[in-house]
Formats: structure tokens, C-alpha cells, sequence
């Protein structure tokens, strides 16, 4: 039996989840332990990173649509549900690990994996059950969650409901801040509460005002109970990305994770 710590690298399709792997294990985890990377995309096709376990030895969506003629969705979701039921094999590859191994799992890229689907939620929980204290990282694509209101409420509510869903400690990142030019008004964004960001965005009066409205209330709602935050990753920055890893680190170590304790203090005082 081994056990150790690791982290659940989720977010949509090309929002940097492999590319975060890579820079993660270079940098190395908590107290600078060797970090491993499994990747657990049947569907990825090349990485940068040194891949230790990989889930395409036990199945991958090219010959599952290829032999059961599945589309390449259902052949992804065919794929997990494989996986769920032959977790000894994911097992028995960590076990060539040492104790108190650091694992990160590059996940795919398909959020209803984890937004509204249980598999993953059984993968993790069967991961734990081996000793693994795990924490999910969301990777979010900056250029585009920084870009406009929308998307920073589209992607906030994903990754609530991802939050909820995998009920493991949570960090949002956002990736590809070496590709934002005004790296301070990003960083006036991310220190601010959404209720500004939305503010700002009637100021630049492009937006509709029936969904500003809506937005506003949505706002208010992720303030209130501090239910989202995200931390800024340029790989460019060495300094980026110990905060990053020293974020991670602190929450894979929790232990019987609930909600963050903000949230839960909030909603306590709710229900009165
Ligand atoms: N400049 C820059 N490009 C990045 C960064 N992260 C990812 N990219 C680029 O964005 C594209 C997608 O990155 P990946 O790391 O493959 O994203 P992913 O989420 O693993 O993608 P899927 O596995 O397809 O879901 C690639 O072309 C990367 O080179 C970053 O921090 N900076």
C-alpha cells in the first residue's frame, strides 16, 4: 500500500492543464519531493512532461472508437468508466512508487467530467481511500477568463460547480499570464471582488443590460460567501510559480476537507 499527496489538474479543453503539469514538475512539490505525473486523458496526445503513469496503457479513446464505433464523447466517457472499474491497475502503478509519493494527474478536458458526472468524484474518492491526500487545481485560461465579465462568471460558476462536485480542497489558477500584456490591471481585477469587475464592464457600456443585471446578482452571490478565488500562474516567472506551488501545497495537505471555511461560516449563518 502506498500513500502520499496529489493534485487533480482540471479545467477546460486547452486551458493549460498539461502545460501546468510540466512546469509543476520541474519545480518539484511540497518540500521538493519528485513529483509524478499520471496522465488520465485517453485521449491526450503528446506532453512535455515526464509521464510516470499513463492511463492510455490500460485504454485509450482512439481504440475504443475505433472497436466499439463510439463518437469521441461517449468513447471519453466509456473510457473513465473503464477506468473506475479496473482502479487495481491504477493501483498497482502507483505502488512502484515510494511512500509519501506527490502525484499529479493530468485530467481531460471534458468539464462534465467533473461538473455534473460522478466518475471522477469515485476515481478521487478511490485514490483517497489508498492514503492520497488530494487537491483539485483548476486551471483557467487567463486570456480568455480576464477578457470580458462573461467570462469571468462562465468560468467562475464551472469551477463552483466542479468544486462541489469532486469535494476535494480547491485552487483556481489562471494560466497563460505571460501572454497578458497589462499584467497590473489583471492583478487590480484579481484583487478586487466580482461586483467590480461587473462594475467596470456597464463603465465600458458594451454590455446588455439585462444580463448585467443577471451577472450582478451572480456577483454578489460568489462575494458573499467567498466562494471563488484564483491565483495568477506565468511560468515565465520563477517567483509565479513557487506562489502557485505554495498555495498548492498548503491545501494537499488538509485533511477532511469541507467547504473553505469562509463558505461555510456564511452559509452556517444563513440558516441562522
Ligand atoms: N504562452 C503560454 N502558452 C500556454 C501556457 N499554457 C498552455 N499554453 C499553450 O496552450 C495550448 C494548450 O495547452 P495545454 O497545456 O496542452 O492545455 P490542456 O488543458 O492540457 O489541453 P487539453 O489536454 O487538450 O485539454 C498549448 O499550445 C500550450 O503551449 C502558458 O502558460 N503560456
Amino acid at each position: 500500500m502506498s500513500s502520499g499527496f496529489g493534485q487533480l489538474v482540471i479545467g477546460p479543453a486547452g486551458s493549460g492543464k498539461s502545460t501546468y503539469c510540466y512546469y509543476m514538475q520541474e519545480h518539484g512539490g511540497l518540500n521538493r519531493k519528485t513529483v509524478k505525473v499520471c496522465n488520465l486523458d485517453p485521449a491526450a496526445e503528446n506532453f512535455k512532461y515526464t509521464c510516470d503513469i499513463d492511463v492510455r496503457d490500460l485504454i485509450s479513446l482512439e481504440d475504443v472508437m475505433e472497436e466499439l464505433e463510439y463518437g469521441p464523447n461517449g468513447g471519453l466517457i466509456y473510457c473513465m468508466e473503464y477506468l473506475l472499474e479496473n482502479m487495481d491497475w491504477l493501483h498497482d502503478e502507483i505502488c512502484e512508487f515510494a511512500e509519501d509519493s506527490y502525484i499529479i494527474f493530468d485530467c481531460p478536458g471534458q468539464i462534465e467530467l467533473y461538473s455534473h458526472m460522478t466518475i471522477m468524484t469515485q476515481i478521487t474518492n478511490k485514490i483517497k481511500s489508498w492514503g492520497y491526500n488530494l487537491c483539485a487545481v483548476f486551471c483557467c485560461d487567463a486570456t480568455i477568463s480576464m477578457s470580458h465579465s462573461n467570462n469571468f462568471i462562465s468560468n467562475s460558476l464551472v469551477s463552483l460547480s466542479t468544486m462541489m462536485q469532486i469535494e476535494l480542497p480547491h485552487l483556481n489558477v489562471l494560466t497563460k499570464c505571460d501572454l497578458i500584456e497589462d499584467k497590473k490591471g489583471m492583478e487590480r481585477i484579481m484583487d478586487s471582488d466580482p461586483t467590480q469587475l461587473i462594475s467596470n464592464d456597464k463603465e465600458a457600456s458594451k454590455f446588455n443590460k439585462k444580463y448585467h443585471g443577471l451577472n450582478s446578482v451572480i456577483a454578489n452571490v460568489l462575494e458573499d460567501f467567498s466562494l471563488i478565488r484564483f491565483v495568477s500562474l506565468d511560468v515565465t516567472d520563477e517567483e509565479s510559480i513557487e506562489r502557485v506551488m505554495n498555495e498548492v501545497d498548503m491545501l494537499v495537505q488538509y485533511k477532511d476537507y469541507a467547504l473553505p471555511d469562509d463558505a461555510a461560516y456564511n452559509l452556517q449563518d444563513e440558516e441562522g
